[in-house]
C-alpha cells in the first residue's frame, strides 16, 4: 500500500534534511516530492526567471519569495489542491514508489487535499520542531512577510499530527531508524 508522509515544520526545522535522511534509508522504495517545485517552476515560467537560481538558496530566492507567495495564494484560493496535484502527478508519472515523502507541507488545506485524494489511511502527518536558537544557528532570521504569513504559520495550530519529531540535535542513523519505526515505515 502506498504511504504518503507529509512533512511540515517551520523554516530551518530541517524538513529537507530529515526528508533526505529518510529517503536515503528507504532508498528506492521512496521519493521526495516538493509542493514548492511546481510553484517555483510555474512562477519562473511566468516571470521568465532563471529556475536554477530560484531553486538554489541564494539571495535571488528570498527576493522573489514574497511575490511568489502572494501569487501562489491566489492560485490556491481558486483551487486549494492545485500545486499538490501537479507535484504528485509529476512524481508518480516519473516513478511510482510505495513511499512518498512530501518535504514541504505548509497548510491545513495541503493535508486536507492529500487525505481527500488518497484516503486518510494512506497519509501520515509528521511535524518537525526545533527551538528558535537551533533555527537561528542554522541561519534563520525572522523576516516579516515570510515568517508571519499563512505559508509559515497555518499549521502552527493544527491539532493531531501523527508524529512529532524534535529536531535539535545531530541525527545518527539510529535516530533516523527510530523515526521510521515510529512512523511504522520500517
Ligand atoms: N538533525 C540535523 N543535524 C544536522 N544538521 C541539520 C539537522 N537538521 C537540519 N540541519 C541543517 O540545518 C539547515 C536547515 O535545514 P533544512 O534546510 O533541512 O530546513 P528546512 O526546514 O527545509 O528549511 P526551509 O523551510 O528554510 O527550506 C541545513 O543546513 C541542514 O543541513
Amino acid at each position: 500500500m502506498m504511504k504518503i508522509v507529509l512533512i511540515s515544520g517551520k523554516r530551518k526545522c530541517g524538513k529537507d534534511y530529515i526528508s533526505e535522511r529518510l529517503h536515503k534509508t528507504l532508498a528506492e522504495r521512496a521519493q521526495i516530492v516538493r509542493i514548492s517545485e511546481p510553484i517555483k517552476s510555474e512562477w519562473a515560467r511566468k516571470l521568465q526567471l532563471d529556475l536554477a537560481a530560484l531553486l538554489s538558496d541564494g539571495p535571488y530566492k528570498e527576493q522573489y519569495r514574497r511575490d511568489m507567495i502572494v501569487w501562489s495564494d491566489e492560485v490556491r484560493s481558486r483551487d486549494y489542491g492545485y500545486f499538490c496535484r501537479v507535484a504528485m502527478e509529476e512524481a508518480l508519472a516519473r516513478r511510482p514508489t510505495p513511499y512518498i515523502l512530501v518535504s514541504d507541507v505548509r497548510r491545513k488545506n495541503d493535508i486536507r487535499w492529500f487525505r481527500e485524494t488518497y484516503g486518510s489511511d494512506k497519509v501520515l502527518t509528521v511535524r518537525l520542531t526545533s527551538r528558535p536558537e537551533t533555527r537561528s544557528a542554522r541561519g534563520w532570521v525572522f523576516t516579516a512577510g515570510i515568517d508571519d504569513v499563512p505559508s509559515e504559520c497555518d499549521l502552527d495550530d493544527f491539532d493531531g499530527f501523527d508524529v512529532v519529531v524534535a529536531n535539535d540535535n545531530e541525527n545518527d542513523q539510529e535516530s533516523i531508524d527510530q523515526i521510521l519505526e515510529t512512523m511504522q515505515l520500517k
